[in-house]
């Protein structure tokens, strides 16, 4: 099995018209395609502005106008397509919710995040997923014919605890749809994309929306690729663009052999678990 392929990491403006977003999305995905990509990466949130009294308005169920769009353009394209993520509805509950469609345009797995985005800087940044978001349960890992990927979204990126029971679960690259913003993104961002990737000695991945500064919530950009030794190996600046990484998933086991890392895990000492498995 080869383990090479072409990721392409979609950098986009988000706007309040959920239709434009979506068409853009979508333009996107097919542009990259077309160039030989053969997955493709959205941002968190990229039919719905960052904001949590919008979620509810601008939820839908799986299987809506979206989910059948995005669908749609995978199978068109025959492309992987980690879908950024989206307001989804079930019940009564919305989640920040990642679809991730295969080249036949199946949906071969789906993320809720897992934490929730929690923030309130003395007279700064405040944000709280919680008052309108309901958190997932789920660990997710998807099967390619590359290799297993493991998908969780942007805060999730904090917890080296689901890093590592995604690699557990034989993800050779995370993928975080993202949105940090102007306080955490130039403190944290790329050092948390190189610390998952050291730690776990997997390719990391963050795909955010472009900086838009007549938005209320302003994302820091810097969509970012590291590789298992922790180098960045692609990274934009703020503006609207893509990132196109030639990917060796074959560079994991080598880098695992030459600094065995998971040789040295003390499970007699200590032990990390899932204890639910679904949402
Ligand atoms: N948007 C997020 O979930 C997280 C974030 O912006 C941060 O951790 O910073």
């Amino acid at each position: 099995m080869s383990q090479k392929f072409k990721l392409a990491v979609i950098q986009m403006k988000i706007s309040e018209s959920k239709v434009d977003s979506v068409h853009k999305a979508i333009e996107n995905v097919a542009y990259m395609a077309d160039k030989g990509a053969n997955m493709v990466v959205l941002p968190e949130m990229f039919n719905c502005p960052y904001e949590t009294y919008r979620f509810p308005a601008y939820a839908e169920a799986e299987g809506g106008d979206t989910y059948q769009r995005l669908s749609k353009i995978a199978k068109e394209k025959k492309v992987y397509l980690v879908a950024g993520s989206v307001p989804e509805v079930e019940a009564d509950r919305i989640y920040n919710t990642t679809y991730i469609f295969g080249p036949s345009g199946d949906l071969i797995g789906k993320h809720r995040k897992m934490h929730l985005f929690e923030i309130d800087i003395v007279n700064g940044q405040y944000f709280r997923e919680a008052e309108t978001l309901t958190a997932g349960k789920s660990v997710t890992v998807v099967d390619t014919e590359f290799g297993k990927i493991g998908v969780a979204i942007c805060f999730d990126v904090r917890f080296p605890e689901l890093a590592r029971l995604m690699a557990q679960q034989g993800a050779e690259m995370l993928i975080y749809p993202a949105a940090f913003n102007m306080t955490t993104g130039p403190a944290h961002w790329e050092l948390l994309f190189r610390s998952r990737a050291i730690d776990q000695q997997v390719f990391t991945v963050g795909c955010a929306p472009a900086r838009d500064y007549e938005s209320n919530y302003i994302s820091y950009g810097n969509s970012i690729i590291v590789n298992p030794w922790g180098e960045v190996i692609g990274r934009l600046n703020d503006e609207e663009g893509y990132l196109f990484g030639e990917i060796d998933l074959s560079e994991v086991s080598q880098i695992r052999a030459q600094l065995p890392l998971n040789q040295s895990i003390r499970d007699d000492v200590y032990e990390l678990k899932t204890i639910l498995k679904e949402d």
